[in-house]
């Protein structure tokens, strides 16, 4: 394996009841680099960031995070492994330290790690509140807090700034450039392209289930503001093919 990659795609596919989600992808990370999903609605960048995360298997292809395989290296795979999903529902009746703890508990780390993350995600003051009484920008800020909780090597983060106020998007291009600097490679998936702006080396376009062009920040929004943004997310759209 190339050591700078840390995370290697190759020829993956993803068929869920005889529907191809994900055709043919390749993508390479280096590690330390941050990488941004981008497309409309259905295009599949949480079905790749689930692949990722060894949630789900690929149908096809090889996928690597530092050099190992999710399906025959189950448990050191995972370990490599921060993921912030868009869709987890919570146990609502546990508090946010509760929760944190619970999951600190399940990868090995003390309660004094949860209670950091919460501090460094500005919910100590809400740490003892129930999750049930959280808005959405807190839940999302105490999922983003579940995913670093042990330091991983690979961030996974889907949708991150969603139900964030600007405040909050800042502070998580913060977090973002900390982690990266410090060596995590980031996989994000936004529609947010001033926030791949400030915090990416580079775009992976998809549309429905493939990808469809690879850039800069700089160069996608040059692409975009000549082709326009309808043309570009539309599942129809002929942009980039
Ligand atoms: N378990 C599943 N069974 C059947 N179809 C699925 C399943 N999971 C995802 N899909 C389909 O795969 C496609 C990609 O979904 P995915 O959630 O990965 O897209 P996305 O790019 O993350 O979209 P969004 O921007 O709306 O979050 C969609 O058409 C979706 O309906």
């Amino acid at each position: 394996m190339d050591k700078k990659l840390f995370v290697q795609m190759n020829n993956i596919s993803k068929t869920i009841k005889k529907t191809t989600i994900l055709h043919d992808i390749h993508m390479n990370v280096s590690s330390g680099h941050v990488v941004a999903l981008c497309g409309g609605n259905g295009a599949g960048k949480s079905t790749l960031l689930r692949l990722l995360a060894g949630v789900q298997q690929p149908s096809e292809g090889t996928l690597l995070v530092g050099g190992l395989q999710s399906k025959t290296s189950k448990k050191a795979y995972a370990k490599q492994i921060g993921y912030m999903p868009d869709d987890y529902v919570f146990t609502n009746r546990l508090t946010g330290k509760e929760s944190l703890v619970f999951w600190a508990k399940l990868r090995g780390l003390p309660k004094e790690r949860a209670v950091q993350m919460l501090e460094r995600v500005g919910l100590s003051q809400a740490a003892n509140e129930a999750v049930q009484n959280y808005s959405k920008g807190m839940r999302q800020r105490l999922m983003l807090a579940q995913a670093l909780l042990s330091n991983p090597p690979l961030l996974l983060l889907d949708e991150p700034t969603n139900g964030l106020d600007p405040y909050w998007v800042d502070n998580l291009i913060e977090l973002v450039h900390e982690f990266s600097q410090a060596g995590t490679t980031i996989v994000l998936s936004t529609h947010n392209l001033s926030f791949t702006e400030a915090i990416c080396n580079q775009i992976v376009f998809l549309r429905t289930g493939k990808i469809v062009f690879k850039s800069t920040p700089t160069e996608f929004r040059q692409h975009i503001d000549e082709e326009g943004y309808r043309d570009a997310f539309s599942a129809e759209g002929r942009w980039m093919q």
